[in-house]
Order: structure tokens, then sequence, then C-alpha cells
């Protein structure tokens, strides 16, 4: 294989994509991703089944209006209906209606399916392939074929597996795509299938493929599939789909060009691989899976303090491949794994001056390894982490010393809600405040009156406000007396920070999360005014 064989990447993430649970998609949705996935330069948007719902009409009227740089869009459907014949299907006629550029249509390809699914004999499905495609030729300008269930096909009947291309080539389809539509086939099948197709079908069949991942091989045996000479890959961003997903583009496009020499569009900006991948898992309103690999906020996150100590002389050490070209970065965790190398690799993200020779340094691996063991976090928490940094190097102002709390949590009538309130004394240099305020629940009375007490020394803590607050009981004790841990991400509009505390009591644990927050705001807004 050449280094300069191209691959079609088409995208099927409006289409099968919304076939995943939880996914559903409106129309100003599919037109936003769709403009993304025209920048990363996808070759074919899939844009839905406009013979199956109103929004996949619409779809194809709205994204009309765009010029898009790169992609073409592609309207999706089936096979006529065994009940009709091409020219009355309704089907076939919204896939034309749709007036997209490409038109897919599927069609059986295994006897099981033919059989017990459509229920008509294995020649009226072939008809009915061809048929259709013949249908559309003159119709559409760009015509692709979907073989679902080649695979299984294939394997319970070769012949007939192979008629079906044979139909769907006379019928005027341009790709061929092979589908693993229930993702059990293995890659060492799936080379041999594709193989065994090209012989049979000749260097003029132009193959592609469509993998499932409910054994989870669908990217390797998408790319066992390009080995084996196949030019067109269909998958979706993050790997959505149907039951346990699709073949993942955003792993797939990297390996075609990073690791097989091969070309795509997408792959001349793959370094908007990453901010693409988040941005549509945004728009499926899912949190993007960080584990992911490529794109993944931990697919470059090193942790143990041996990997640290080694990326940072030589980041190929830990690094498949460079972070910034999928348009990801590399991150240096703190955690109890860490050694002296996480910490000075943190104190240079921070802009701290620290000699990898100060004894700081040591304490500060000490500290973590005692504070973790506490049940202290401090991955998510990096703003306590700078704190305690800054505490260790004799360079961290508290801000103000605390001198009380007390909250009050008075529930009159079983059937009314508790009502909580909060008095907070602190001491700003030689001043000493004395505060009180009522809140929604005790932790956020006591918020409030921190806030209060600090109001007039600190008129910039107005600025911050609360992302989110989560509780973690950690194991150990039993029952309601467990040690939790408060995780609190707070911002000020501009940036976010996080920050931990950890207690048997809740509210003492949230109040070290908030007091950190505060004191690293305050950090902050004395080195900007600095
Ligand atoms: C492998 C894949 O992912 S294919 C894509 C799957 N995606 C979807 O199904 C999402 C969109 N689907 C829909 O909106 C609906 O299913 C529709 C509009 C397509 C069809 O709806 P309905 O007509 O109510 O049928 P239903 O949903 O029960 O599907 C079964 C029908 O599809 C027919 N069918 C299935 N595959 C094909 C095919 N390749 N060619 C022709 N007909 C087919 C079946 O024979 C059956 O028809 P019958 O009841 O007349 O025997
Ligand atoms: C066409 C398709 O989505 C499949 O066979 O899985």
């Amino acid at each position: 294989m050449s280094g300069t064989t191209s691959i079609e990447i088409y995208d099927t993430t409006l289409r099968d994509g919304t076939q995943a649970e939880d996914i559903h998609l409106s129309v100003e949705d599919k037109v936003r991703i769709a403009l993304k996935l025209d920048e990363l330069g996808i070759d074919f948007i899939e844009g839905g089944w406009p013979g199956s719902n109103p929004k996949d009409v619409q779809f194809f009227s709205e994204i009309q209006s765009y010029a898009l740089r790169h992609s073409r869009i592609a309207a999706f459907g089936s096979t006529h209906s065994a009940k009709t014949a091409a020219d009355d299907d309704p089907n076939l006629q919204a896939l034309v209606n749709a007036k997209a550029p490409v038109v897919t249509i599927f069609g059986k390809t295994w006897d099981v399916h033919v059989r017990d699914a459509l229920r008509v004999s294995l020649e009226k499905n072939l008809a009915m392939i061809e048929d259709s495609l013949a249908w559309l030729r003159p119709r559409v300008e760009t015509l692709f074929y979907d073989a679902e269930h080649f695979f299984d096909g294939f394997k319970a009947n070769p012949d007939y597996a192979l008629e079906t291309l044979r139909r769907a080539a006379a019928g005027g389809a341009e790709r061929l795509v092979l589908c693993d539509t229930n993702g059990g086939t293995l890659p060492h099948e799936v080379t041999e299938i594709v193989e065994r197709v090209r012989d049979a079908l000749g260097p003029e069949a132009s193959l592609g493929i469509h993998a499932h991942n409910d054994a989870d091989v669908a990217v390797a045996n998408t790319l066992a599939a390009v080995r084996a000479g196949a030019v067109h890959v269909q998958g979706t961003m993050n790997g959505f789909g149907e039951r346990c997903g699709n073949a993942n583009l955003c792993s797939i496009i990297p390996a075609l060009v990073l690791k097989m020499g091969l070309g795509c569009t997408a792959g001349e900006r793959l370094e908007r691989l990453t901010a693409t991948s988040r941005f549509i898992s945004e728009i499926a309103n899912l949190p993007h899976n960080k584990y992911q690999p490529y794109v993944g906020a931990s697919a470059f996150a090193h942790k143990g303090g041996i990997h640290v100590s080694a990326v940072q002389r030589n980041p190929e050490t830990y690094e498949h491949v460079p972070p910034e070209r999928v348009g990801n970065v590399q991150r240096i965790l703190i955690s109890e794994l860490a050694g002296r190398s996480n910490v000075l690799a943190k104190a240079r993200q921070f802009g701290l001056d620290i000699d990898s020779q100060d004894p700081a340094v040591l304490e500060i691996v000490a500290q973590l390894k005692e504070l973790e063991a506490r049940g202290f976090q401090f991955e998510g928490a990096e703003a306590s982490f700078e704190l305690l940094m800054r505490q260790a190097m004799g360079t961290r102002r508290k801000y103000f010393d605390l001198m009380g709390f007390r909250v009050i949590d008075h529930k009159v009538r079983e059937d009314e809600a508790p009502q909580a309130e909060a008095t907070v004394m602190v001491r700003v240099g030689g001043q000493v405040e004395h505060t009180a305020a009522v809140g929604d629940g005790p932790v956020n009375a006591l918020d409030n009156a921190i806030r209060k007490a600090l109001d007039t020394f600190y008129p910039q803590l107005r600025e911050v406000s609360l992302l989110d607050y989560k509780v973690r009981v950690l194991p150990g004790r039993p029952g309601t007396g467990a040690k939790v841990r408060v995780l609190i991400e707070s911002t000020d509009g501009r940036d976010k920070w996080g920050t931990v505390g950890v207690s048997h009591d809740i509210l003492e644990a949230s109040w070290q999360a908030l007091v950190d927050g505060i004191r690293y705001k305050l950090l902050k807004s004395e080195h900007k005014d600095g």
C-alpha cells in the first residue's frame, strides 16, 4: 500500500450515532455537528434517514442553505419494501426528495435475515437490491450500498453474500460497504473475508467497511479491512451508535494517518480532532469519555512517578503519538503514586520557582502521600494542591483566619423543609468580622456566611460562583460515621478551579474545600494585580 493512498471517511454520527441509547439530536444540533465535521474535513456526512421522520427531512432541507467547504451530505435508507416496486416506494422517493448529493441504501446479505426479517425469497431480495439501486442511479449524484450483516452472511453462505454485492454493483452502487452489523466479527476474520471478496469481485469493486463494536474490536476490524483493501471507512465520532456503538473515527483517523501512512482530508486537519470530539459530546449532552484514546482528557495524562520522570526527559517514553498532533495535551497528575518529577512538573505549570534539590519538594511529596492516605485526592483539586505547595515553599498567604463557625438546621414540622442558618467569625488583619446568613441547606448557608464576612475586605469574591459540589463517602468506617470527601469546582467567569476537603464531618469537609476555593481566588487576584 503506497504512502499516498487516500481513504474516504464517511461519518454516520447523525444517523447511526443517534441510534445509541441516550443520544437525541435536534435539527439545530445536527446542523452544528455537520458544520464541525466539515471543518474537520470529513468526506461524507450521513445526515439521517429521510424516510424515517420529519426531523430528518428538515435536516436535509436546512443543510442545503449552508455552503460546506469539503463534506458531502449523504441521505440513508433501505432497499424498497418487499410489498412495493421501486417506482412506488415512498422510502426511495424520500431519499431523492432529500436532495442530498449522496445516497446510501442498505440491503440484506444474510440468508437468515432474508428469511426471518424480510420474509421473502433469496431471489426476491437480490431483485430488491438491484432494482432499488437502479431506480436511484439516474436520480442521484453519488450512490453507495451498505451490505448489512455482510460478515455473518458471508460465513453462512458466501456465494449468496457475494451475489448480493454483484447485484448492488449491477444496480449502480459506487461503493460496496461491508457491514459487521452485529459487531461480533474478529479482525482475522475481517482480513480473510475482505481478501476473499476482493479476489471474487476483482479490482474494479470499490470496497468499504462499517463495523459495530459489540466485540470491542470495531476499530481493529476497520483497520484490518483497510489493510485488506477497503478504501472507504464508515464510523462515528466518539464511537456513538446502536448498542455498543460504531467504529470510532476519533481512533481510526489518527491510526490511518499517523500509523499506517495513509491519507484522508481529515488527517490533514488532525489537530482539530480533540476539539471536534469534545464538541460533539457536548452537543449530545453526554460527558466526554476521558479515557478515550487520542482525544480523551486522560489519553496523555501521566500519573505514576516513573512515567512522569521519563516523559519529561523524552515524551516518547510513554506516549505513542505526540498529543498535539491530535489537538490534545500532555497532563501530569498528582496523587499518591507521584514522585519528585510530578511535583516539579506541577510547579512549572503553576509558575512556581522551585529548585529540584529544594527540601520542600520532598516535603510536598511526603505530604501528598500522607493526605491521599487520609482520603484527599488532588487530581480534580489542583487549586488545593497549589496552595499546599505554596505552604511548603513558605510563600502562601492566608488572607483571613477562621475564629469559628456554627451551623443550625432548624426543622419545626415533619411536612416542612428545614431552614439552615450559619454564623461565621473571621479575622482579617486586625479586624474581626462576625456574620450570619441563611441558605438552601447547611453548606449553602456556610458558603453565604463566609462570603458575607469577607465581602468588604475582598469584593473580588463577588465574581466567584460554585460550578459543582460533589460528596463522596470514603471506605472505612461503615454508615453515617464514614469519612467524606468534598470536591468543589469554582469559577470567576474566566477560570475554573477545583478544591478538596476531607473529614468525618460533611460541614468541615465542605468548609475546607470552600475556603481553599476562596483563598485560591484571592491568590489569583493578587498575582494578577501584582
Ligand atoms: C443496520 C441498521 O442500522 S439499519 C438502520 C436502522 N435504523 C432505523 O431503523 C431507524 C429508522 N427507522 C424507522 O424510522 C422505521 O423503522 C422505518 C420508517 C424505517 C420503518 O418503519 P415501519 O414501516 O413501521 O417498519 P418497522 O420499523 O417495523 O421495520 C420493519 C420493516 O422494515 C422492513 N425492512 C427491514 N430491512 C429492510 C430492507 N433492507 N429493505 C426493505 N425493507 C426492509 C421489514 O421487512 C419490515 O417490513 P414489513 O413489516 O412490511 O415486513
Ligand atoms: C448499515 C448499518 O448501519 C449496519 O449494517 O450496521
